[in-house]
């Protein structure tokens, strides 16, 4: 379409007009305009019915709340504490991840070796990761994934007990409530009520209400954690005030374990503590009372799903990418025995990450090329100005991430998958990196994006410094679905030990 209407059009998706933009600048007008374009879509009832406009931060339409609720994540997300949890946290799951690869290094399917679906690896890593840097609890998803597919009948007797009921099913679930959203949005209510339509909404709730029986959980296991943690202090304080009698000193409970996780973070909100005391969140004159539970599962949803779906997608095309550009994978390799010399279990740290500028060359190429959230939605609250265009109050933009990111107004050879492009701005296959969107951006960028790059980073260091891994069928396409972001449903590999080591 983009070649036969130009930048700018309309289409109509289920009766609502709906304006497509397809180049960078006419996208960043809208970004620089937060006040005309505070949500992302029109009024709609699907999203109403599923409860989203009315929590969390993707579709939600109370304003206040929003405001409130994106504080709360971007703060945590982006702090330097949870940064270098997460670098800690990331390798030590990664160790586990690595113990049961080396199981399958020895096992065949035929003459090959074993092959891996390496899209269920990635995701069950990435969630262990997520919600414990998240939640504080423990999911285990990878241990019990390894105990399903290993042919050790104990391993399945003892895998770890998570917080989870079936860790599978909460990815699956997750999976499957992210991509409610679209089908609520644009399929009109006497259509979900049709048969062969209905199965698929009762679908939807059933996983929608199993997942959010599971965050329910999390947060009652953590809110019990804290009072108990909460009642021991108590004790400890009147001893400790018992012994220094005369003393005025101010108790200080900085020192007293609680985590600086998110939902830590929630739970001891606005109570009398100083576990936040280098945040902002305890003062907030629109939220003095507690988050209800239910507005904390809205909003947990949302930012676990960030780290279970996105995330491990985005590895996976980027593992496809390299398996196909083997000069792109041999300057990875260098770049990544520079670094680290030749201990493969070096421990690394943020500084040694932000030294490998190729590796995220390579991050920044795949999602321009392959980008794993293809589009995007905001709604215009105002009447707005957009090229030479003026549309009214409540009109539907839908920013078109894949056409941006491959148009030849911002990309000299745009379809040629050239990493080099990102090393440095005077580099003559880039002529802007200004239009290149990956986390989208103005006041809903994706407040995960620090993370993201950390944990996308860590992973090609953990993966390519020791493994090599080569895909079971080159010619074929990526095994991907669009829902609302683009996620990868197979990736099959096998996976063997790099040859120096
Ligand atoms: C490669 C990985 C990721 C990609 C490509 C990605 C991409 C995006 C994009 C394009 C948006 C929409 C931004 C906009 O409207 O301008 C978004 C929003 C969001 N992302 Fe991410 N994301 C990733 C990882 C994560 C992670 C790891 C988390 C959390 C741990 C996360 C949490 C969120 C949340 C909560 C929103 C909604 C923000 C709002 O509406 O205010 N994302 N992401």
């Amino acid at each position: 379409m983009h070649k036969i209407y130009g930048d700018i059009y309309e289409v109509y998706m289920c009766n609502e007009r709906c304006i497509w933009i397809c180049r960078g600048d006419l996208c960043e007008a809208i970004y620089n305009s937060p006040n005309k374009f505070l949500f992302r879509t029109t009024p709609n009832n699907g999203l109403d019915e599923l409860n989203a406009t009315l929590e969390g931060l993707s579709f939600n339409r109370n304003w206040e709340l929003w405001k409130f609720n994106r504080k709360l994540v971007t703060k945590s997300l982006t702090s330097q504490k949870f940064l270098r949890d997460a670098l800690e946290y990331i390798q030590v799951v990664w160790e586990e991840m690595e113990g049961y690869l080396k199981e399958y290094e020895t096992l065949e399917d035929d003459d090959n070796g074993k092959i891996l679906d390496f899209s269920k690896w990635i995701s069950t890593w990435s969630t262990d990761m997520t919600l414990f840097l998240i939640t504080n609890q423990n999911a285990f998803s990878l241990a019990n994934y390894n105990s399903t597919i290993s042919q050790n009948s104990l391993l399945l007797q003892n895998a770890p007990k998570s917080i989870l009921k079936s860790p599978g099913a909460f990815i699956e679930n997750t999976i499957a409530y992210l991509e409610s959203w679209i089908f609520f949005a644009f399929t009109p209510k006497f259509v979900r009520m049709l048969p062969g339509f209905k199965e698929r909404v009762k679908s939807f709730y059933d996983k929608g209400n199993s997942l959010r029986r599971d965050i329910k959980e999390i947060i009652q296991k953590r809110r019990k954690e804290i009072e108990i943690m909460d009642n021991n202090i108590v004790k400890e304080k009147d001893i400790e005030r018992m012994k220094n009698q005369d003393s005025d000193d101010e108790y200080d409970d900085s020192q007293t374990g609680f985590c600086s996780d998110l939902l830590t973070t929630i739970l001891t909100m606005n109570a009398n503590r100083s576990i936040n005391k280098d945040t902002e969140y305890n003062e907030d004159n629109v939220h003095s009372k507690y988050m209800t539970d239910d507005n904390i599962t809205g909003l947990l949803i949302e930012v676990v799903g960030g780290g279970v779906e996105t995330t491990p997608s985005t590895i996976c095309y980027i593992i496809y990418y390299l398996a196909h550009y083997s000069s792109v994978r041999e300057c990875l390799l260098k770049e990544l025995d520079h670094t680290f010399g030749c201990n493969p279990n070096y421990k690394f740290e943020m500084e040694d990450l932000n030294k490998l500028k190729y590796c995220e060359a390579i991050i920044n190429e795949v999602m321009r090329i392959f980008p794993t959230s293809p589009s995007n939605f905001r709604m215009a609250n105002e009447p707005c100005e957009i090229g030479d265009y003026v549309f009214p109050k409540n009109t539907q933009f839908l920013l078109n991430y894949q056409i941006i990111n491959s148009h030849p107004a911002h990309w000299i050879n745009p379809n040629e998958f050239n990493p080099e492009r990102f090393l440095n701005s005077s580099n003559e296959s880039r002529k802007s990196n200004q239009y290149f969107q990956a986390f989208g951006g103005g006041h809903k960028v994706c407040p995960g994006k620090i993370f993201a790059m950390l944990q996308l980073k860590s992973f090609l260091v953990l993966l390519y410094r020791k493994w090599e891994v080569e895909l079971v069928d080159m010619n074929a396409p990526i095994k991907s679905y669009d829902i609302t972001t683009r996620s990868c449903q197979q990736l099959e590999v096998r996976i063997r030990r790099r040859k120096f080591i």
